[in-house]
């Protein structure tokens, strides 16, 4: 880079936020076009703060995916509320991401009441306006746009990628001149345990479904180089009763490998390394309410 194009260079921190399953995960997969984010038909798995950076030939922008906010339920709830609240005020754009197919609701209404104590500029995204016609799409925008300011609304469908490159062009607008903080090839500065740990929750909560809500916290307790560099990775997939131990085991073990398969194999793809993956279950009770348990985990 030249000392002309690095003048023209422009960076900064947008913090994505919205309710659970409005698109979050998969809005950032698609702008940074790696699996990085975890995504689920179930609300609220983003748990941990996944960062994505999108490089461009004249901006570097790096994504938050900022837990849903929503109203703290227990422990880990208020961890997340904080975390996120937090982040706003640092971050130079928040991409406030709502559901097009969705109305406007206390959920929305919770976020937009804390967006009105930030002065960072908001740009609202709404999503999912593949699922929407068109004529229904301005009233349920004007809902929002009449109670609040936001630097700018773009509709989008994360799946199909509508609309990404206005989006794009309207956060670039918001950031100041600044330098590439990460080597260009760098879509993550996620630890890679937290990466691997996202993934194997991700698989779990797919696997059992409905049946074990929110209550899986998967810790990776070591990885190890080997020779020809394989990954070797055991890991402990927690749970609250012994009950739900028992289903995330499953008859004769079969959906834990099940898990543990779909899991290596992203984990491949992702690092580009062979990896054994040893996969236990554990219980834990109660760890939600636990603020200790939650430090172990790097909950601060
Ligand atoms: N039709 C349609 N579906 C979408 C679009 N974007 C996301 N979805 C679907 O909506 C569901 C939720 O998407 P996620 O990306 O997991 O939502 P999220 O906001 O990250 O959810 P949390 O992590 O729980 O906060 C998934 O089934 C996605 O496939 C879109 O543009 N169009």
């Amino acid at each position: 880079m030249t000392t002309n194009d690095l003048q023209k260079h422009v960076s900064g921190f947008v913090a994505v936020i919205g309710r659970p399953n409005v698109g979050k995960s998969t809005l950032i997969n698609s702008l940074i076009g790696q699996k990085i984010a975890i995504m689920s038909d179930k609300p609220q798995t983003t748990r941990n703060k996944i960062m994505g950076v999108l490089t461009l030939d004249d901006a570097q922008i790096l994504f938050i995916d900022t837990p849903g906010i929503h109203k703290p339920k227990h422990k880990l709830g208020e961890y997340m509320v904080r975390a996120a609240e937090n982040t706003l005020h640092e971050v130079d754009v928040i991409l406030f991401v709502v559901d097009a197919t969705a109305k406007m609701g206390p959920g929305e209404e919770y976020i937009l009441d804390n967006l009105s104590k930030i002065r960072t500029p908001v740009i609202l995204a709404v999503n999912k306006i593949d699922q929407v016609p068109k004529i229904s799409l301005l009233p349920s925008i004007e809902k929002y746009t009449t109670c609040c300011e936001f630097a700018a609304v773009v509709p989008i469908s994360a799946l199909d990628h509508t609309n990404l490159d206005r989006l794009i062009a309207e956060i670039k607008a918001h950031l100041t001149p600044g330098p590439q903080y990460y080597p260009p090839d760098m879509v993550t500065d996620q630890p890679e345990r937290l990466v691997i740990s996202e993934l194997i929750r991700e698989k779990a909560l797919h696997a059992t479904r409905e049946e074990i809500p929110h209550a899986i916290l998967v810790d990776i307790e070591e990885i190890k180089t080997r020779v020809n560099d394989d990954l070797y990775v055991r890991a402990v997939i927690y749970v609250e009763r012994e009950s739900q131990k028992g289903i995330v085991i499953g008859e004769g073990g079969k959906l834990l490998k099940q898990i543990g398969q779909a899991a290596r194999k992203d984990i491949e793809n992702l690092l580009g390394n062979k990896v054994f993956l040893d996969l236990w279950v554990k219980v834990k009770k109660d760890w939600r309410n636990r603020e200790n348990i939650l430090k172990t985990f790097g909950f601060e």
